[in-house]
C-alpha cells in the first residue's frame, strides 16, 4: 500500500468530531500507488478551502502560449522533519495534476557505517536509513546529493534543514534558483546578525531575492511519519494564494494545515519553544512534577509571545493559538528531542555538554534549543532585556554551565515586569 493509509477510521470520534466544524476533507483512504488517477481524485480542500487545484485548469502557471506548466518541488534538507516533508509532498505531488510527481530531495551526503553513501540507499530503497528508519518515502521521491541540480528546475523550494546551516546553504544557491521560485521554511530557529535577530524565512528571501513563508506546528516527525493525525500552520507575509498553494501541497487527511497572515509570528512561535523545551527537560531531569513543568511551559509562552511582539509590533495574539503556538510548546515539552536532551543533561547534574549528548543520544540529529538559547541571549542583552525574561536567559546560563539545572526553577520565578513589554515594536532584518 502506498498514500493515505491513516491509521484512524473516517469514523474515529476525532475525526467525526473535526468533520462536524468542516475542518478536515471527506475521507481517501486507502489510495495505492498504482491506483492514482488525477482526473479522478478529488481536490484536497484544507482548513481554509484554497480553491487553487478546484477551479477548472489543474496548472497553475501559464506561459506566454497559453500551454500550462508544471510546479517541481524539491525539499532541501533530508533529516528526520526533512524526509518526513518529502514523503508528505510526495504524496500530494502523484494527486495533484498542477504538479510534477517527482520530489527531488537534496541530501547532505555522508558515508553509512556499511560503506554505502546515503543518497545511494534512499534511491534504491527508498527509506531514509539514517534519520527515518523503516519508512517508505514514496516511489517518486528522488534523493540528489548536489545541491545545485537539486534546486536547478525547481519552482516550489522547501527548506528544511537544521538553522546553524541555512547561512552556508544560502549563499551556495545564489544565483542557481530559477527566477520566479516560491520559497517555505520549515525550519525552527534564527540567526542573529550585528543589526539584529533575522528569522530564517528573511535570510531565504533576503539572501536569494524569493518570497518565503513557513510551516510550524506540533510535529514530531516520527508520528506523522506514521500517520498519525496532526496539524499545522502555514504562516505567509502577503500573498494568500501561495499561501493556500502550500496548504494544498503539504495537507492530507492526518495532517490538517492552516493559513495565517502572520510569518513572523509563525515563525517565532516555532522557535522559541524549543527554548521552553530545555526548560520543561530540565524540571523532568530533576523529577519535578507535572505542577511545575505546567508552570515553567506557562511562563515561557508568556516570554515566547512578549519576545515575540517586542521584535516585531505585527505579531498576532491569535497565532498562539494555532497549532504552530500553544500546541507545539505542548508536544515538544512532551514528547521533544530538546526535552530529552535537556532531561538527561539535568539527571547528569550538567557534568555531560549538550554536544557530547546530542551526539550520543541522537546519532545525526541536531537540537536548534541549545543555539536558540544563546541567539535570544543575545538579542536580551544587547536590547538590556535580561530581566525581562528570566526563564530565556536562565535556560542559556544553565546551558553553558553558569547555573545549575535547578536554578530553572528558583530564576524563572521571579517577576517577569511583563507589562513593560506591552509598547510598540521596532521590526528588526
Ligand atoms: N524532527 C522533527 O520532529 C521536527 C519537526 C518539526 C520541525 N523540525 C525542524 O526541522 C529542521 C530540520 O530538522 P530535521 O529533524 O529534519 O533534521 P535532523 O536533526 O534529523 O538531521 C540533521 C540534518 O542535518 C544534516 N547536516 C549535518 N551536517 C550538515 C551540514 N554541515 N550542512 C547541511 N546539513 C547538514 C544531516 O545530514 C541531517 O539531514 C529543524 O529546524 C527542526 O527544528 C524538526
Ligand atoms: O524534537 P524537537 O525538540 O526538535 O521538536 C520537534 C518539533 O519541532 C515538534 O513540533
Amino acid at each position: 500500500m502506498y498514500g493515505f493509509s491513516a491509521p484512524m477510521t473516517p469514523s474515529s470520534p476525532l475525526i467525526l468530531a473535526l468533520r462536524l466544524h468542516n475542518s478536515i476533507p471527506p475521507p481517501r483512504f486507502h489510495v495505492s500507488f498504482s491506483s492514482v488517477s488525477r482526473s479522478m481524485s478529488p481536490a484536497m480542500e484544507p482548513q481554509e478551502r484554497p480553491q487553487v487545484e478546484a477551479s477548472a485548469p489543474r496548472s497553475n502557471d501559464f506561459s506566454s502560449d497559453g500551454v500550462a506548466h508544471k510546479s517541481k518541488v524539491t525539499v532541501v534538507g533530508s533529516g528526520n522533519w526533512g524526509s518526513v516533508a518529502a514523503k508528505l509532498l510526495a504524496s500530494n505531488t502523484l494527486r495533484l495534476g498542477s504538479f510534477h510527481d517527482e520530489v527531488r530531495m537534496w541530501v547532505y551526503e555522508e558515508t553509512l557505517t556499511s560503506g554505502a553513501k546515503l543518497t545511494d540507499v534512499i534511491n534504491s530503497i527508498n527509506e531514509n536509513v539514517k534519520y527515518l528508519p523503516g519508512v517508505k518515502l514514496g516511489k517518486n521521491v528522488v534523493a540528489d546529493p548536489d545541491l545545485e541540480n537539486a534546486v536547478k528546475d525547481a519552482n516550489m523550494l522547501v527548506f528544511v534543514t537544521p538553522h546553524q546551516f541555512m547561512e552556508g546553504i544560502c549563499r551556495k544557491l545564489v544565483g542557481k534558483i530559477k527566477s520566479n521560485v516560491e520559497a517555505i521554511s520549515l525550519i525552527k530557529g534564527m540567526e542573529v546578525k550585528m543589526e539584529g535577530p533575522c528569522m530564517i524565512s528573511s535570510l531565504i528571501s533576503q539572501q536569494l531575492g524569493i518570497n518565503c513563508c513557513v510551516l510550524m506546528g506540533a510535529n514530531i516527525a516520527n508520528e506523522i511519519a506514521m500517520e498519525k493525525f496532526s496539524e499545522a500552520t502555514v504562516g505567509y507575509r502577503e500573498n494568500r494564494q501561495i499561501a493556500n498553494k502550500w496548504v494544498q501541497l503539504f495537507s492530507t487527511p492526518y495532517f490538517l494545515v492552516t493559513a495565517v497572515q502572520d510569518v513572523e509570528g509563525v515563525e517565532l512561535c516555532g522557535t522559541l519553544k524549543n527554548v521552553v523545551a530545555l526548560a520543561a527537560g530540565f524540571v523532568d531531569g530533576l523529577e519535578m512534577g507535572n505542577n511545575t513543568k505546567a508552570a515553567i511551559m506557562r511562563i515561557g509562552l508568556r516570554e515566547m509571545k512578549a519576545f515575540s511582539k517586542l521584535l516585531f509590533s505585527s505579531v498576532k495574539d491569535t497565532t498562539f493559538f494555532e497549532s504552530c503556538g500553544v500546541a507545539d510548546l505542548i508536544t515538544t515539552c512532551l514528547g521533544g528531542r530538546n526535552r530529552k536532551v535537556a532531561e538527561a543533561f539535568a539527571k547528569n547534574g550538567g557534568k555531560r555538554s549538550f554536544d557530547e549528548l546530542e551526539a550520543e543520544m541522537l546519532q545525526g540529529q541536531k537540537l536548534q534549543g541549545v543555539s536558540t538559547a544563546r541567539e535570544v541571549y543575545e538579542v536580551l542583552s544587547h536590547r538590556g532585556w535580561l530581566e525581562l525574561f528570566p526563564l530565556f536567559a536562565t535556560v542559556h546560563e544553565i546551558c553553558i554551565g553558569h547555573l545549575p539545572p535547578s536554578a530553572i526553577v528558583e530564576h524563572s520565578e521571579r517577576r517577569a515586569r511583563l507589562s513593560l513589554l506591552d509598547g510598540s515594536a521596532t521590526q528588526y532584518c
